[in-house]
């Protein structure tokens, strides 16, 4: 895991700047035999659609050229998310959709706005043993087996927190 803070320049335009032109979408996910709200807002860019924002590009690419080699692939599809308040969340989970099921990978995270905890914990449970204070131009870059043999999670908060977007950039075929 590499932890960059402050890492993107410019983070309050661009926070901005997404927040009121990102076509944020509320979902539903069935729960058991209920359906319930998705508790944050999301928007996904893939691969052959253009981002949001030139900064994403170029941050992208900035990646790109430093992970690729030892990635070796791009990362290539874009995920946002808009945390409204503490209220919103992402539950434990590993990003095990598609090849990162059964492949070592790496997802990078952009975080902008007001600062959110990414805690992680081993698979299937256990106590939380790592809690990443994500700031404003953040970014976070998880590797290895992390999405396999580990899971992340923002948890609520009961903190006065307001609005923060994540940008998950993955490569090809990991979701
Ligand atoms: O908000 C974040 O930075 C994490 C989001 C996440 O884990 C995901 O969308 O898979
Ligand atoms: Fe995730």
């Amino acid at each position: 895991m590499d932890h960059l803070p402050g890492w993107f320049h410019g983070a309050d335009a661009l926070f901005e700047e997404l927040a009121g032109s990102v076509p944020w979408q509320a979902e539903e996910r069935e729960m058991y035999d209920r359906v319930v709200a998705v508790p944050r807002l999301l928007a996904y860019y893939r691969e052959d659609v253009p981002l949001p924002h030139p900064a994403l590009l170029e941050a992208r690419e900035a990646l790109n050229s430093h992970y690729a080699p030892e990635l070796g692939e791009p990362f290539v599809t874009a995920g946002l998310c808009l945390y409204r308040d503490g209220r919103d969340s992402v539950a434990w989970h590993g990003d095990r959709s598609g090849r990162s099921a059964t492949q070592d990978t790496m997802v990078a995270i952009l975080s902008l706005g007001d600062p959110r905890d990414l805690a992680f914990r081993p698979r299937g449970g256990g106590p939380v043993e790592l809690r990443l204070p994500l700031g404003h131009g953040d970014l976070v870059v998880m590797g290895g087996s992390c999405q396999r043999t580990w899971e992340h999670a923002v948890p609520k908060t009961t903190r006065a927190v307001g609005p923060r977007i994540s940008v998950q950039f993955r490569p090809r075929g990991v979701a």
